[in-house]
């Protein structure tokens, strides 16, 4: 059958309650609540394969470590499995801590109720829970009870839970709790669920000092999380002895909302959740107690549990019930920390940047666009916050190559440098790695493989006969004009050259010294920053030149303990960069000048460290070249 053209034929609205003086919406929420884990229970129920007594155990480890006090263990009387399971968490020494209340369901049923309490002898603490439907539906179409009926049957189960347990002087040794929940709930007519609470309060006989749990579960949620609030709002309001009963929830998620509903509802006066951890339970399961932790946390509340190794948590759950936990999950999910669009991580990473000005300045506020929960809170790296594929912009592989290689590309950088990862998305249609982008990168800007300039040796003296004359005796000289003079040895295309060049700085005489083989690089943005610190320290630079002739503009990069040295291979990187930008060959370089070698500069050359001869000839080749040149200025 299609969808109705007019549903409501089919469906009726929920009517929703008369409460013109409802307090909750002015109500926040200043501190988590007592927790309930059902897990091992209404999670386990739900499972097409329950889990074994093991995975129980491997369960309960880690909700105790999570820091659960109150732990529904199993319904006993439903399978030897749990009962057995019951009793081993009661006998077996040291399994559960002193301060953990274990908690078990049972139905109305007398037969029932005794088995369910059999399975807690001994315990230290322990919870006897059990439940009867109350809403009209389920009075009619499942008990085929009237009010009266269902009341009686509620009385009476509470009486006899209370004689074989608190009453009973051979379960003294243990502390009980007694919760009773009307089921369906919030589909009860709200002065019956009050009627039948009052008749069990008064059969149990609770006090301030051991209150009776009365549990309001949406077992199907089947209105707006408001009207569910309302719900607990008039229960709290209209039951007497209030310091008598702790109101509990018991949120199911049919419609998606069910963590709305246990937030309202705890605003409008409940004490206490119940719930599973990751949202496992019948049809589309029960709150999220992480969920719900987390929202807390991220309030600024703390929840009285610890999610601090989020990935642990999701591999015993996943393990336990075999249900994958979805990749867009709240807090938990593996992609709710990834942004992949551009925008988005360039938001981020400039929040992050901010941030570790905002930390050394001693500001712990967690601000970061898009980002609710810091990652590290819960075990996760900032590695993954930001991932990239063809929707992401500049931002995302800078970060990439910021986290992986500590290099922070000036601004230009990263907008050439994207267009490039950008070409690799799309021919590879998929998210790259960030392995891959650091691949790129360093393949585009020489950092590792094929470069075709080298840096082999240089020296870089101060050239006096081109500074300014020096200054009168008895006044100061002017350094600010000195000109150096760069000599050394370069590697193109695997053959070594002795080159030299002379202006202002380092980076424009090694400029100067290039220009005499025909690559004439204005440089034209310069900038630089350390990696790492003491010993370790290196310099990263960046250099972007435009070249003569040409409206190219490329980028080199150079990495060296020594910050001359890194600009000076930044250099050679940008002009492997240029002539990788021009298509075709040859290279456009002209050959070597012999005049361009003064007998100074042999004289320095041959005084440059000796270098191990390599493949292609190393110094070998360098000194060739010396020697050539030598002869050939000899003869000019
Ligand atoms: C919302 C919830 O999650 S409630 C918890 C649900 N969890 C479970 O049911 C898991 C464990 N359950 C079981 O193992 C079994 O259902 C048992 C052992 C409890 C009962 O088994 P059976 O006696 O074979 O009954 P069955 O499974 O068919 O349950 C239906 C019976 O329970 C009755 N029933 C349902 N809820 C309750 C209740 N809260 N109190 C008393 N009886 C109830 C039904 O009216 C029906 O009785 P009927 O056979 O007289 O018509
Ligand atoms: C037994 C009750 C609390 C239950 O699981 C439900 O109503 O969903």
């Amino acid at each position: 059958m299609p969808m109705l053209k007019d549903p409501s034929t089919k469906y009726k609205p929920f009517k929703p309650l008369n409460l013109p003086n409802r307090q909750w919406p002015n109500k926040t929420i200043e501190r988590a609540p007592r927790w309930m884990a059902t897990d091992l229970r209404d999670g386990n129920q739900s499972l097409p394969d329950p889990m074994d007594g093991e995975q129980k155990l491997r369960f309960f480890k880690m909700l105790v470590e999570i820091g659960y006090k109150e732990i529904e263990v199993s319904f006993p009387s439903a399978s030897q499995v749990d009962f057995d399971f019951t009793r081993r968490l009661v006998e077996e020494p040291g399994l559960t801590p002193d301060d953990v209340w274990l908690q078990v369901l049972a139905p109305c049923r007398e037969e029932l109720i005794r088995r369910t309490v059999e399975s807690l002898r001994g315990a230290k603490k322990a919870i006897l829970h059990i439940y009867l439907a109350t809403s009209p539906c389920f009075r009619r179409i499942i008990f085929n009870m009237n009010k009266e009926e269902s009341l009686k049957r509620a009385v009476e189960c509470a009486r006899f839970a209370r004689s074989i347990t608190k009453d009973d002087p051979s379960m003294a040794g243990t502390e009980w709790q007694f919760e009773f929940s009307p089921e369906t709930f919030s589909d009860t007519e709200p002065e019956f669920a009050v009627q039948v609470c009052e008749a069990v309060k008064e059969a149990w006989g609770p006090t301030v000092e051991n209150p009776i749990i009365f549990n309001l579960p949406a077992t199907v949620e089947m209105s707006t999380p408001n009207i569910y609030a309302d719900q607990i709002e008039y229960f709290c309001t209209n039951m007497t002895e209030r310091e008598k009963f702790v109101v509990s929830l018991h949120p199911h998620n049919d419609r998606g909302c069910a963590v709305a509903a246990a937030e309202l509802a705890q605003m409008a006066g409940a004490q206490r959740v119940e719930g599973t951890v990751l949202g496992d339970g019948e049809r589309t399961g029960n709150v999220d107690l992480m969920i719900l932790a987390l929202n807390l946390y991220t309030q600024g509340v703390s929840p009285n549990v610890d999610y601090s190794d989020i990935n642990s948590v999701i591999k015993v759950v996943e393990e336990c019930t075999k249900i994958p936990v979805p990749e867009r999950w709240p807090y938990a999910g593996s992609l709710v920390t990834s942004a992949f669009s551009g925008s988005h991580q360039d938001a981020i990473k400039k929040g992050f940047n901010l941030r570790e000005k905002a930390t050394a300045a001693g500001e712990e506020e967690w601000v970061i666009p898009y980002l609710p929960l810091d990652p590290q809170d819960i075990g996760r790296t900032y590695e993954s916050v930001i991932r990239v594929n063809s929707q992401s912009g500049k931002g995302g592989a800078a970060w990439v190559i910021l986290r992986s290689l500590e290099l922070d590309l000036p601004r230009a950088l990263q907008v050439e440098f994207s267009k490039i990862v950008q070409t690799e998305t799309e021919k590879a249609n998929r998210e790259l790695r960030p392995a891959e982008i650091v691949t790129l990168f360093e393949e585009a800007y020489h950092l590792k493989s094929n470069p075709r300039f080298n840096l082999i040796d240089y020296n870089i003296t101060t050239d006096r006969s081109q500074s300014p004359a020096p200054p009168e005796p008895g006044k100061a000289l002017n350094t600010k004009n000195l000109k150096r003079r760069f000599t050394g040895i370069i590697e193109i295309d695997n053959v070594q050259h002795a080159v030299t060049g002379v202006s202002n700085g380092a980076i424009s005489s090694l400029a100067a010294a290039l220009s005499t083989l025909g690559i004439d690089l204005d440089v034209v943005d310069y900038k630089e920053h350390s990696i790492g610190t003491g010993r370790e320290t290196k310099a990263a630079t960046y250099i972007q030149c435009t070249a003569q002739g040409s409206k190219a503009q490329v980028w080199g990069v150079g990495l060296h303990q020594d910050v001359v040295q890194a600009s000076l291979i930044a250099l050679l990187s940008a002009a492997s960069s240029f002539l990788a930008s021009t298509s075709g060959s040859p290279a456009p370089f002209r050959p070597i000048r012999s005049n361009t070698l003064t007998n100074e500069d042999l004289q320095a050359l041959e005084q440059l460290t000796p270098h191990a001869p390599a493949a292609n000839g190393g110094l070998g080749s360098a000194k060739v070249n010396i020697e050539q040149l030598t002869r050939q200025a000899e003869a000019q």
